[in-house]
């Protein structure tokens, strides 16, 4: 498909509550530079990416636009948005102010800073064949079913398992529908795939990512991070 327009999604609006920093882990810098300057710096590389839409916190919009887009001259930015309460709220916001002439929406944490442009020019090749499909990675370790009292009740073939992560990537008309079903319902997933799962009768593609596009969640991951830009 030759012109595909692409729009990502940055939901960059979380308090951070497992960091326990002081600010929004996407705004602690590594070698002088925010966490979320990273992760938008991988889509304003990437060719295939037309449009950026960043999605935050309330108190949060002018600093961002000073601080992160003016600072680092991001060109490719056509919108801050205030976010919501949950990351799906979110990103409804961003998905209310796609442009129409978007065929691809992709949607990534703003807090997953080592994206590469191979992972996310491989989400648009399948978002563009099969309509929606994820990054995932195989997990390594043995994954146990645990009830309330810590009692192991199952232990799933870990060969079927997988570690989601983003970008999650969609045909437009697809994810737009399946937020609005989503959000009329008050219905919370904790990704954007889960919400074509449940409302839409349509396959998702795996497409195999790198275990180095880690999320920012807790401190060692900020060690992890430091590492991974130094190396
Ligand atoms: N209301 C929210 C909550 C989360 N996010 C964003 O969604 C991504 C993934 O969420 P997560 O890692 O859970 O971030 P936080 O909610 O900030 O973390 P925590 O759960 O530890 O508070 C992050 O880029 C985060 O900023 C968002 O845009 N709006
Ligand atoms: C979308 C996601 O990054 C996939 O791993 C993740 O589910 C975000 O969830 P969190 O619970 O807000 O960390």
């Amino acid at each position: 498909m030759n012109n595909v327009q692409c729009t990502v999604i940055i939901p960059a609006a979380g308090k951070g509550k497992r960091m326990k920093h002081d600010k929004s882990k996407q705004y602690i810098e590594i070698d002088g530079k925010p966490i979320l300057a990273y992760t938008i710096d991988a889509f304003e590389k990437c060719d295939e990416i037309q449009n950026i839409i960043l999605v935050v916190g309330k108190e949060e919009v002018d600093y961002c636009r000073k601080e992160i887009v003016e600072k680092y001259k991001f060109q490719k930015i056509i919108a801050i948005l205030e976010g919501g309460k949950e990351r799906q709220d979110s990103v409804y916001e961003g998905i209310k102010k796609v442009p129409e002439d978007s065929d691809i929406v992709l949607i990534h944490d703003g807090a997953r800073p080592f994206v590469g442009a191979e992972q996310i020019k491989q989400t648009i090749d399948n978002g563009i064949r099969y309509g929606a499909c994820v990054l995932g990675v195989k997990v390594k370790d043995t994954i146990k079913v645990v009830d309330d009292d810590n009692n192991i009740v199952d232990t799933p073939n870990r060969n079927n398992l997988w570690a989601i992560q983003t970008p999650q990537t969609f045909k437009k008309e697809l994810i737009t529908l399946a937020y609005q079903k989503a959000q009329n319902d008050n219905y919370c997933a904790t990704d954007d795939s889960m919400l074509v799962e449940k409302y839409l009768d349509i396959k998702i593609k795996m497409v195999e990512g790198i275990y180095s596009n880690i999320k920012i969640t807790t401190t060692e991951d900020l060690v992890i991070a430091k590492n991974f830009i130094h190396q």
